[in-house]
């Protein structure tokens, strides 16, 4: 499981470890880590050429010493100084290394002679206020297309909730220390933070709200049949859905139907019954007991009604697309909820630009307001639970964002809550398993969401 830790959580884990250990430790770790990473990502040291950009904070101070590394390794290093002030130390090493400080692009003097082959940017780190100042916009602007390497988090982003404000460094790699932080996981932060590699410093850290599982955790949470299981144990999932659409219908029921519950019924209008029985011999039509239903996917107007009918049943119940503008004022705590941005800024009555900048945000208002498990789908899909634990999806590819991929999914979380999963688990491991089935399906191409719900048995079948 990856965990992502708040700055105060890392920041008392980092106190109670400076104490122990010599001064300058823990800063040797990261830079020694962060500098290994630059010569991995340039594939060599000698004759290459480094840009630092450096803050005020011990971010500065990270990359300056990475810096003096690099530069005792053959690396040109030069510096731009962005900040009020700089860690002394880091470029005290920094120059008795060889590296040196040039002017930046804004200071109407000469910058750096030759176009570096990568910027590593320390402007600040967890210690930062979200945005940029704007000489450090001039100077990345000025070196737009260059490969940047953030120090512990794309500078400029929201650390402890993933959200963007202002102006940001955009990265191709972050090199962080310690632990994730909530930017490295949730998007849009995470977007900005191109590939994340961590570097251990030994920190002994608390249990954290936010994660993003994989596969050895879906491994272990997915409920696989024993010997004395028969169809009924594993469960039956239940599906009212494509009332209005029975392509919708039909999507979801590939989701549903793919082998993970013991049994899928399908109970919704005759007309597209007829369309079920024609396409899955292996599925049940007609009402009957379920142990988890799902609702909404292609609802239409008959959405409140279908909603209002699974949940008299009092099983966990998946409500997708049009059940979710008929939402009752409370839900039992089994309920799935699976909006994109766009549906779940019209239940909240906000702006998708908001969802979107703030999704944690966003999924844990819908998770209260409604005591249930809020699914928000996207690049990052979210999983929150009423009590604020949050499960970030980090399988998945963009062309999975085609017309149907949402049914399926809704689909297939059904029935996983019908082998018994608690609502948050299920929407977890579905939306991981949805992931990773798209991938699979994809190898690199275009998908359709029938393919996506055919691959869902390979991928349960690579887990390890
Ligand atoms: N924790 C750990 O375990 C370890 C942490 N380590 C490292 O320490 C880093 C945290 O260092 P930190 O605390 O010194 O803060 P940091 O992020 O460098 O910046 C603070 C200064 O920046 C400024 N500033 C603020 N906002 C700004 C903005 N928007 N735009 C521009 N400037 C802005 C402001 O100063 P000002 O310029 O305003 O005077 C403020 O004082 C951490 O990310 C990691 O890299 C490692 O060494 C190993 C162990
Ligand atoms: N950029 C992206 N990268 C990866 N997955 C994405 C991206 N955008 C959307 N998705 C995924 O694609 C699916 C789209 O679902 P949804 O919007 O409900 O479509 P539909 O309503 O047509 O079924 C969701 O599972 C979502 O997480
Ligand atoms: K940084």
């Amino acid at each position: 499981m990856r965990s992502a830790h708040t700055v105060e959580q890392v920041r008392a884990a980092e106190g109670a470890l400076l104490a122990e250990l010599p001064a300058g430790t823990l800063m040797d770790r990261a830079a020694a880590g962060l500098a290994a990473a630059v010569v991995d990502l340039l594939g060599g040291a000698y004759g290459r050429r480094v840009l630092l950009l450096l803050g005020s904070g011990d971010n500065g101070g990270d990359a300056a010493f990475a810096g003096a590394r690099l530069a005792r390794r053959g690396c040109a290093v030069e510096a731009v100084l962005l900040g009020s002030s700089v860690h002394e130390a880091g470029l005290a090493a920094l120059r008795a290394a060889g590296g040196r400080v040039v002017p930046g692009g804004s200071s109407g003097e000469s910058g750096p002679r030759s176009r570096p082959d990568v910027v590593v940017d320390g402007i600040v780190g967890i210690g930062g206020r979200p945005g940029l100042r704007p000489e450090a916009v001039a100077e990345l602007e000025r070196h737009r297309g260059v490969p940047v390497v953030s120090v512990d988090v794309p500078s400029g982003v929201s650390v402890d909730d993933g959200r963007l404000v202002g102006p940001h460094v955009t990265a191709d790699l972050t090199v962080t220390f310690g632990t994730h932080k909530v930017c490295h996981l949730v998007d849009p932060a995470a977007a900005a933070c191109g590939a994340v590699e961590l570097v251990d410093l030994g920190l002994r850290l608390p249990p954290v709200d936010v994660v993003a599982l994989q596969a050895a955790d879906v491994s272990s949470l997915l409920r696989t049949p024993g010997d004395t299981d028969h169809k009924y144990t594993r469960g039956v999932v239940g599906l009212r859905t494509g009332t209005a659409y029975s392509g919708a219908g039909l999507l979801s029921l590939a989701g549903a139907a793919s082998g993970l519950a013991g049994m899928v019924r399908y109970a919704g209008p005759d007309e597209v019954a007829d369309l079920v029985r024609a396409a899955r011999p292996d599925v049940v039509v007609g009402a009957g007991r379920v142990q988890a239903w799902v609702v909404g996917s292609g609802g239409g107007d008959a959405a409140g009604e279908d909603l209002a009918t699974a949940l008299a049943d009092e099983v966990p119940v998946v409500v997708d697309a049009d059940g979710l503008r008929h939402l009752p004022e409370e839900l039992p705590a089994g309920t799935v909820l699976t909006p994109h941005a766009g549906e779940l800024a019209r239940m909240l009555g906000v702006d998708r630009a908001a969802v979107e900048g703030a999704q944690l945000e966003h999924a844990r208002r819908a998770a209260d307001r409604w005591g249930a498990v809020c699914l928000l789908k996207g690049r990052r899909s979210l999983v929150v639970a009423p009590d604020g634990r949050a499960a970030v999806t980090s399988t998945g590819v963009p062309w999975l964002a085609t017309a149907g991929a949402g049914d399926v999914l809704a689909g297939l979380v059904g029935a996983l809550l019908a082998t018994g999963l608690d609502a948050f688990d299920a929407a977890a491991v579905g939306s991981w398993l949805h992931g990773a089935a798209a991938t699979l399906a994809s190898a690199g191409g275009p998908i359709t969401a029938p393919e996506v719900a055919s691959a869902i048995p390979e991928a349960v079948r690579r887990l390890p």
